[in-house]
Formats: C-alpha cells, sequence, structure tokens
C-alpha cells in the first residue's frame, strides 16, 4: 500500500486489487487524492503536526467471509496498525448525512435558553455548552448534542435506576428522526466493520465482535467549534477537545470542511490504558501529531479503548484532539459499541487473559468525569446509582 505518495485507495493500489464490489462501483481514486497545499491551508493554526495521507477503502455492499473480504479485513487491520486511522468512502449526497447536517445545523443556531432545555437527569444525552465539558480537567470549546440509547421511562432498565439510561432530551421530533435515520445507517457500517475486522484478526469466529454489539450503546455526538476569534474565555486558548481516546470498539465520524482533527499514529513506547489510567490530556501539546485534512465523502474510522483490551493493544485506542481554527467548524462522531452490560475480554487469539472489564462501568466512569456537574451527574450521586453497576456486574457473571 502507498505510503508516501498520494492517498492511496484500496481497489487501485493493490497488486492484485480484490474483485470486491461496492455501492459506488469501482471508484476514481482521483477523487480521494489529497491535495496537499488545499489541505495544507486547512491546518488550524498553533497545533504543530505532519500532514495525514489516509488510505480510503470501500466496503463491500454484504460481508460474507469471502476470500476477499478477508483480505480486506487484514487489510483495515493493518492500516489502523499503522497510521491509527483509515477512511471509508461514501456515495455522493448521502440523504441521511445532509439531513443529519441540515437539523444540526438548525438545532446549534436555537437560542442558547432554547438548547439548555434539552438536558435530562438520568440520561447524559442532549446538549453541552462551550465550555461544560472537561478534559483532563480543562474546559473544552466545544458546543456538543449527544445522542445516547433513548429508552422510555417505562424500561426496566430506567425504572431500576441505571446510571446513564433515560430518556433523550430532543429539541424535536425532526431531530430525533434525523439523529435515528443516521444512526442506523452507521449501525449498519459498524456490523460490517466489526466482521471484516474479525476476518482481518483471523478470529475462528467471525461473529465474535458483533456478538458483543447486540442492543448495543451506540452513541453520536455533533459537535460545533467556533472560530479561534469567537471563543467565551471559558478554555484554554485555541482548544477545541483536549487529547485523549474514545471508549468503545470503532469511533466513524465526518466532517466539513474546515478541519480541526488531529490523531496520533501508534509509536513504540508509548502505551494507553484509558480503562484504568486516563489517557486525557496525554502529549497534548507535543509535536507528534497527524492532522487529518477534511476529504470530501468519507469517513474517518478508528478504535476505540474496548477494541484494544480485546486485542491486547494489537489494535490501540486510537488518542486524537481538536484543535479551533479561523472559521466555525462542524463534526460528527458516531461511536459503534458494546451492550452496555457487556464484559469485555482479552481475545483468546490475543492471549486471553486480564480483568473482564464492564462496559457500562468505564462509560459511567468517562462521562462522570467530563461532565460532573451536570444534573446527570448529581443525580447518579445523590440516588448512588454507581452501586448499581457493582451489582450489575455481580448479576452478569
Ligand atoms: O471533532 C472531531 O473531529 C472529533 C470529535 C471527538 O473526538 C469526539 O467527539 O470524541
Ligand atoms: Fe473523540
Amino acid at each position: 500500500m502507498g505510503t508516501t505518495a498520494a492517498t492511496s485507495t484500496h481497489a487501485f493500489t493493490d497488486p492484485s486489487p480484490p474483485p470486491f464490489y461496492s455501492p459506488l462501483g469501482y471508484i476514481d481514486s482521483n477523487r480521494f487524492r489529497l491535495d496537499k497545499n488545499k489541505a495544507a491551508a486547512t491546518h488550524p493554526p498553533g497545533h504543530p503536526a505532519e500532514l495525514g495521507e489516509l488510505t480510503t477503502f470501500v466496503l463491500p455492499e454484504t460481508v460474507t467471509g469471502s476470500a476477499e473480504d478477508v483480505h480486506l479485513g487484514r487489510e483495515l487491520v493493518k492500516t489502523w496498525r499503522r497510521d491509527g486511522i483509515l477512511q471509508i468512502a461514501f456515495p455522493k449526497d448521502l440523504e441521511v448525512l445532509n439531513y443529519e447536517i441540515r437539523e444540526s445545523k438548525r438545532f446549534f443556531a436555537l437560542d442558547y435558553a432554547e438548547k439548555a432545555k434539552c438536558v435530562d437527569d438520568q440520561n447524559f444525552a442532549g446538549y453541552i455548552a462551550s465550555g461544560e465539558e472537561l478534559t483532563d480537567g480543562i474546559a473544552d470549546y466545544s458546543e456538543i448534542f449527544t445522542v445516547l440509547k433513548d429508552l422510555p421511562e417505562s424500561d426496566h432498565r430506567v425504572k431500576e435506576k441505571w446510571p446513564c439510561h433515560g430518556p433523550v432530551p430532543w429539541p424535536s421530533s425532526v431531530y430525533r428522526d434525523a439523529m435515528t435515520r443516521y444512526m442506523d445507517y452507521q449501525n449498519t457500517t459498524g456490523e460490517k466493520l466489526l466482521k471484516l475486522t474479525s476476518l482481518g484478526l483471523g478470529l475462528q469466529d467471525p461473529e465474535t465482535l458483533n456478538r458483543l454489539t447486540r442492543d448495543g450503546w451506540h452513541h453520536m455526538r455533533v459537535l460545533r467549534f467556533p472560530a479561534a476569534h469567537a471563543t467565551n474565555g471559558k478554555g484554554k486558548a485555541g482548544r477545541g477537545i483536549g487529547s485523549h481516546t474514545d471508549y468503545g470498539l470503532l469511533v466513524i465520524a465526518s466532517q466539513d470542511d474546515v478541519g480541526g482533527l488531529f490523531i496520533r499514529k501508534p509509536r513504540a513506547g508509548e502505551r494507553y490504558a484509558n480503562w484504568k489510567e486516563s489517557s486525557a490530556g496525554k502529549y497534548e501539546d507535543d509535536k507528534h501529531w497527524t492532522y487529518v485534512p477534511p476529504m470530501d465523502n468519507v469517513f474517518t474510522v478508528f478504535p476505540g479503548d474496548m477494541m484494544q483490551y480485546l486485542t491486547n493493544s494489537y489494535l490501540p485506542s486510537t488518542p486524537h484532539k481538536v484543535g479551533l481554527n479561523t472559521r466555525e467548524r462542524f463534526a460528527f462522531a458516531y461511536f459503534h459499541e458494546p451492550n452496555f452490560n457487556a464484559y469485555i475480554e482479552p481475545l483468546a487469539e490475543f492471549g486471553g487473559s486480564g480483568e473482564p472489564i464492564h462496559y457500562g462501568t468505564h462509560f459511567t466512569n468517562m462521562f462522570m468525569r467530563n461532565y460532573p456537574e451536570r444534573i446527570t451527574a448529581e443525580r447518579i450521586r445523590k440516588e448512588n446509582r454507581l452501586e448499581k453497576l457493582a451489582e450489575l456486574k455481580a448479576r452478569a457473571n
């Protein structure tokens, strides 16, 4: 695979390209060739980094376990291990994405008072104002709408006061519809990617990873970053989101044409284990970062903490951060996750030993840390809902 030349496209640069079918047909590799000058011009100021040239893949319509799928899965795994991130192509004018973007911009354009109503004391979903989120104890400038599992009061988990479980405080049914459709689309993408990953990792049973995500705790963040000169003085100059790793299996994200995302490639001697020692803030100000320039019609994909734990760090969780740019920026991050009550253990193929991690506990710990003052965190503390986690763990064993 090309690493130094222009963006390489899987179906074209491989010496023996697999004859897989994609909904796009055979794509024109020029469409995913990076214009370096244009890309460099979008680099947010004050964040030293190399320019990333990512590999772009086309996913097949269905993953059956064919020889082509195994080949593609191996290439995905190889690329994550080398670059920490890759791109997957999607068709132009993807309606579910356009709808989601349009409605998200409409939401962020509402008055602050309207947006601020979108909070819930049982579910961390809803509106997060600029300066409210903390990463490594420092305020982020991002303004966010988070979607988590939307559960009615009648759901047994809500009745039993499981932490983080409750209804999503939607601003409107139109927004609920737009986000639900988009997340359903990405759920399908996530399932395909997990099957390809299982094949690429050589797991005996290619359904191993997908089995963890039954009734998965998939969630999503829609983010608006103000321009660097238009902040409210609550965070660190130039910082959009501090460096961190995400919590689950895979992150599937898209961004507009402004630019702001930086990732850290796997580096010899650097180890993260976010479930036991926070990776937030690590190396935030050094220069070993890779800038991910905006590109049309691609999602970026990288592994999260649980993928790292499952594979005994063969696929490490990719550290990333966001810098503010000279213009406002929008980004859309979908998180493909295990079931809240899943136990994550290193796979037999990767050594198989290690304390099981209760995913819901990891998730709850992370949200309590990021939003310690939110009414949701207050209610968890007031009602001792963290104790519920211990009970759930005991029950699952
Ligand atoms: O803004 C981005 O591109 C990424 C956002 C992010 O890291 C997150 O929401 O966890
Ligand atoms: Fe993230």
